[in-house]
């Protein structure tokens, strides 16, 4: 009797020991230009009010209100309040002060009257219309008080929120620090970009793509890209890099033939390999070499990417401390039939119209169509039970971008 097939893991399986192996990376205090997309560790609670003084909202001139309220007016000009000015003069009975938006409102003054109103004079100033008391000030915090928190924990550090973290006065921020992740890839088949190509050559495109996923996953990518398909020569490469960084992720040289080289030097080394019930990307590997989080990643294209999306995106975001590490999950329907091998979960590539609800697969299931990848924006889920889909099916969309 035939020995029946090994029993493969499963997408969730695997992907719950890829975020596991890859952990978290420390809490670190980094400059704001450093920390876009990155999670804030701790809150942040403000020293200081917003605005931090009351301050002009517009260019014209600091008044008593009860001065103007029988406008037209004549006033005479005392000074010149410009943003930035720190020894302000007090603003005396019956006289203006011109004062610049932003700039600090001297005491005595309860209004300003913007420029429009009056004839601009620099010496005196002839007001037409009257203001109510207040007008156009902005009044010490009212957008932000001392001590309040402006961003907990958690938060997602995108422009506007370092925008409020400089406002305040932070200099760095506490953030989980991007995982260093070393892009290799394998194969003696191999060539870079711009060269001559000889037949059974390839250009090289695995390694350009995902350091851009890393990148774009807001991870470090270090890029090694002609590692041949042997193995001291992987190791040489690999070793080489291993003290710098916190996940190595390999593609190629995993599946089942004779040059398979990231096995041939892992296997045995601290890296399972395993075959995963989805398509693409079935051949997968995870584990420890010399203490440092591996995972390696199917050669073909559509596979590595797919492969990374699924496993090593989420996994890489988790390590940040995001708390919805995947991508949004939302509901399409097929605009034609797909087939799928049962029992494995496929993802298909397609372009997602969120307005009219539909999605529609590009290219076919081949690992190698990096063509039609190139043109999805999304990923097409379809579960391991089914195996055939009709036009109108619902289905499940992980949209790409960005
Ligand atoms: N007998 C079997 N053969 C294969 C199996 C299997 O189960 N039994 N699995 C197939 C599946 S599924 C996949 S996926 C691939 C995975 O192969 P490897 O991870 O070993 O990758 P390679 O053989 O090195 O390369 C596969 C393919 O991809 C091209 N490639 C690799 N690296 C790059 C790169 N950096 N840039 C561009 N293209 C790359 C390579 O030239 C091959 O065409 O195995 C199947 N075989
Ligand atoms: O796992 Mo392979 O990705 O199907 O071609
Ligand atoms: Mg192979």
């Amino acid at each position: 009797m035939a020995n029946p097939a090994p029993r493969m893991t499963g997408v969730d399986e695997h992907l719950a020991a890829v975020v596991e192996l890859v952990g978290v990376t420390p809490v670190a205090e980094l400059p704001l230009a450093d920390c876009l997309g990155l999670v804030l560790a701790r809150d942040l609670v403000s020293a200081i009010a917003l605005p931090p003084f009351d301050n002009s909202a517009m260019d014209g001139y600091a008044v008593r209100a009860a001065d103007v309220a029988d406008a037209p007016v004549e006033l005479p000009v005392a000074g010149d309040i410009p943003a930035g000015r720190v020894d302000l003069p007090e603003l005396a009975h019956g006289t203006a002060l011109r004062i610049m938006t932003g700039a600090p409102v001297p005491p005595g003054a309860d209004a300003v009257v913007q420029v429009e109103l009056t004839d601009g004079g620099t010496e005196r100033v002839l007001v037409h219309g009257d203001v109510p008391e207040g007008a156009h000030i902005r009044r010490a915090g009212e957008d932000v008080r001392p001590g309040s928190v402006v961003l907990r924990a958690g938060a997602e550090l995108g422009a506007a929120q370092l925008g409020l973290a400089a406002a305040v006065g932070a200099a760095v921020l506490p953030v989980r620090r991007r995982p260093r992740v070393l892009v290799l890839s394998t194969g003696s088949e191999l060539v870079e970009p711009g060269t001559p190509l000889l037949h059974g050559q390839i250009y090289e495109s695995n390694g350009v793509m995902l350091a851009a996923a890393v990148t774009a996953a807001g991870a470090l990518p270090t890029l090694l890209r002609f590692v041949p398909d042997d193995v001291a020569a992987f190791h040489a490469a690999l070793d080489e890099h291993l003290s710098t960084v916190d996940l190595v992720l390999t593609s190629g040289g995993v599946s089942a033939g004779a040059y398979e080289v990231v096995k041939d030097a892992l296997a045995g080394n601290g890296v399972e390999f395993r075959k995963v019930a989805m398509q693409p990307g079935m051949p997968q590997g995870a584990g420890r070499y010399r203490g440092v989080p591996v995972v390696t990643l199917p050669g073909n294209p559509v596979s590595a990417q797919v492969s990374f999306e699924v496993f090593v995106r989420p996994a890489l975001r988790a390590a940040m401390g995001h708390r919805s590490p995947g991508r949004p999950r939302l509901s399409a329907r097929l605009t034609e039939p797909v087939r799928s091998p049962a029992g494995r979960r496929q993802f298909r590539r397609g372009v997602h119209d969120p307005v009219a609800g539909t999605v529609s697969p590009v290219g076919g299931p081949g690992s190698h169509l990096l063509g039609a990848l190139a043109l999805a924006d999304c990923l097409i889920e379809v579960p391991e039970p089914l195996a055939e889909l009709a036009a109108g099916d619902l289905v499940t969309v992980l949209p790409l971008a960005p």
